[in-house]
C-alpha cells in the first residue's frame, strides 16, 4: 500500500533538524562565558504570554515560521497550528484537514535559562488523527520518530515502553506547569502527593513534555502526566508513545477515558494499569481547552 504521508514525514524530520540547529545555536551561547554580552542581548528578547512565567523568544517565532514556510512552499493546502502563531491570534481548532501541529522549542524556559532539554515539536494530523510525530531533542542530538501503525524510533532504533506493570517499581514524570493561580497550583501538589506516597521510586521532569513522552517511549520512565499542557506539546509525543506499546488517557472518572488532545490533559504509560492508577491518583482539573475560543 502506498505511503502517502511518507514524504510529509521526511520533511518533518528535515526541518525539526534544521529547527534544531538554530534552537541549539542558541541555548548553548548562553554557556559560554566570553559571549556573556550576547547573553544579556538575549535576555532582553525574552517575552511572555499567558502570564510571567509563560515565556517566549524570537527563536520560538523565528523557529515556527521557518518550519511553516518551508511546509507550505512543498504543501500549499495543509493547515497549521503552530504555538507562536496561536499566540499571535491564529485559531486553534483541529479539522479533518492535514495539519501540522508545531511547537517550535519545547522547553522555552530551560532555553532562557540554558537548562540543557529542548525539543522541536512536529506532529501531523489528518480526520483528526495523529499520522505521524516527530520530535528532535536538540542538545541530546535525538531524532524520535513515529508514523501511525509502523512503530516508534530514536535515530532509527526502534523504540519499545518498560515491561515494569508495578507502579510501587516505577518512575513518574510530570511538570508544575506554567500556571501560579493557588487553587492549580494546589491540585498539582496534591496529584503530586499522591503520586509520591503511592510510593513511586521517583518522579522527575524534563522541563519538556514531548522529552517527557519519549522518556515513557524510550523505557526509562513508566509514565508521564500532565494537566495544563497544550495540543502542540503532546501531538506529536503520543504518537511516540502509542507507537511504542504505550497507552494514552485523559484524566476523566476511574478509567482516565480516551486522550483528547485539545483537552490540556494527558496521561502517557507504558500500561493501562499503571495510567489508570495515575488517574485515580490526580486531582483533576479543566483549564480552558485549546479550542475554546475565548481561552484568551
Ligand atoms: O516550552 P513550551 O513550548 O511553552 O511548553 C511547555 C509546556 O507548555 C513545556 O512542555
Ligand atoms: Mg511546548
Ligand atoms: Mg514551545
Amino acid at each position: 500500500m502506498v505511503d502517502v504521508w511518507q514524504t510529509a514525514m521526511d520533511h518533518a524530520v528535515g526541518a525539526a533538524r534544521r529547527a534544531g540547529q538554530v534552537c541549539c545555536s542558541g541555548a548553548l551561547i548562553r554557556c559560554v562565558d566570553q559571549v556573556v554580552r550576547e547573553a544579556l542581548q538575549d535576555d532582553r528578547k525574552v517575552m511572555t504570554k499567558s502570564s510571567s512565567v509563560d515565556l517566549v523568544t524570537q527563536t520560538d517565532q523565528k523557529v515556527e515560521q521557518l518550519i511553516i514556510q518551508s511546509v507550505k512552499e512543498k504543501f500549499p493546502t495543509h493547515r497549521f497550528i503552530g504555538e507562536e502563531s496561536v499566540a499571535a491570534g491564529e485559531s486553534c481548532v483541529l479539522t479533518d484537514a492535514p495539519t501540522w501541529i508545531i511547537d517550535p522549542i519545547d522547553g522555552t524556559t530551560n532555553f532562557v535559562h540554558a537548562f540543557p532539554f529542548v525539543a522541536v515539536s512536529i506532529g501531523f494530523s489528518v480526520n483528526k488523527q495523529v499520522e505521524f510525530g516527530v520530535v528532535f531533542s536538540c542538545l541530546e542530538d535525538k531524532m524520535f520518530t513515529a508514523r501511525r501503525g509502523k512503530g516508534a524510533f530514536c535515530d532509527g532504533e526502534p523504540l519499545q515502553v518498560s515491561d515494569q506493570e508495578d507502579i510501587k517499581q516505577s518512575i513518574i514524570a510530570t511538570e508544575f506547569g506554567s500556571s501560579r493561580d493557588p487553587e492549580a497550583v494546589d491540585r498539582i501538589f496534591s496529584s503530586l502527593r499522591n503520586v509520591l506516597c503511592i510510593p513511586v521510586h521517583g518522579v522527575r521532569g524534563a522541563g519538556t513534555a514531548a522529552i517527557n513522552m519519549c522518556l515513557v517511549a524510550s523505557g526509562c520512565v513508566e509514565a508521564y502526566y500532565e494537566i495544563g499542557i497544550h495540543v502542540w506539546d503532546i501531538a506529536a509525543g503520543s504518537l511516540i508513545v502509542s507507537e511504542a506499546g504505550g497507552v494514552l488517557m485523559d484524566v476523566d472518572g476511574k478509567d482516565g477515558g480516551p486522550l483528547d488532545l485539545m483537552s490540556r490533559r494527558i496521561v502517557a504509560a507504558n500500561s493501562r494499569t499503571i495510567a489508570e492508577r495515575i488517574v485515580r491518583e490526580i486531582d483533576a482539573f479543566g483549564p480552558p481547552r485549546d479550542d475554546e475560543p475565548l481561552r484568551r
